[in-house]
């Protein structure tokens, strides 16, 4: 008997073209990337300052088009939704978190955290909420505020905002940038613990190494190319492989 292993993709670009700008001041932040980010995997996006790595992100998120090539997030091609849809597959099939925690300070932690469902209308699913709460270390702060709290728990409510919505993919972009070391790896621990016990997908776009390190997979681009993969990293092999782009930059 043959075991067939299908691997799902939450989100993917073919192709992706993106140029901003015309004629002698544009520029081509994505030069024909095609990348697929697989079910229930940590990926990291590294690459040098204006490598494209945001620009992917958001076009990848639906948060921007691209110029050519096509975004999917699951089975959906991004590019064929009217805007209401794709405000409406933003707010419930993805998730973000961000260098800034964009936290709503008048909220306690647990309203912060319900806000997508409770802004969607739904009650979402109780007991997922409630597992989530204890991967993100966050019981004994739920009727907190955000500025009582340090920067660290507020990024893990971030975090448990994002995944409130058992959304098919979330983005982070550069999450520990607001962050000492010791809440960066945290808050990154805490990603890769919620991708693998709760089979969902992250994709997360920062310049660190060290954050690189927590993810299953990195992909670097250059020059708004996808220039090459690494299974398992390690910070210094990372390190490595970014170096080597600046000798040959
Ligand atoms: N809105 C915009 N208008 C014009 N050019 C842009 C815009 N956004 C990005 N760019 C350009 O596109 C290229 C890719 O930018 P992008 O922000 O995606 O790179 P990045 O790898 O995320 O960089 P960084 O690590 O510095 O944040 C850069 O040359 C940038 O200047």
């Amino acid at each position: 008997m043959t075991t067939t292993t299908v691997t799902r993709t939450a989100a993917r670009v073919v192709d992706a073209v993106k140029v901003y700008g015309t004629g002698d001041t544009s520029v081509r932040a994505l030069d024909g990337v095609s990348v697929d980010f697989s079910v229930g995997r940590f990926t990291a996006i590294m690459g040098p300052s204006g490598s494209g790595k945001s620009t992917l992100m958001h076009c990848a998120a639906g948060l921007d088009t691209l110029t050519s090539g096509t975004a999917h997030i699951g089975d959906t091609e991004l590019s064929s939704l009217d805007d209401r849809r794709l405000t409406l597959l933003r707010r419930d099939r993805v998730g973000f978190v961000f260098q800034a925690f964009n936290l709503v300070p008048t909220l306690t932690v647990a309203e912060n955290i319900r806000l997508p469902l409770d802004l969607a209308g739904g009650k979402g699913d109780p007991e997922w909420i409630d597992a989530l709460i204890d991967v993100v270390g966050l019981r004994d702060r739920l009727h907190h505020r955000p500025s009582e709290l340090s920067g660290g728990q507020q990024q893990r409510v971030a975090v448990a905002r994002a995944f409130a919505g058992r959304p098919d993919v979330v983005f982070a972009d550069e999450p520990t940038g607001n962050l000492d070391s010791r809440s960066g790896e945290e808050v990154l621990g805490l990603l890769g613990r919620t991708v693998r016990q709760t089979a969902r997908t992250v994709v997360m776009v920062t310049h660190d190494p060290v954050a690189a390190a927590h993810a299953d997979e990195v992909v670097f681009l250059a020059d708004g190319r996808l220039v090459d993969r690494m299974d398992s990293p390690t910070a210094d092999k990372v390190l490595d492989r970014m170096k080597a782009f600046e000798v040959h930059s």
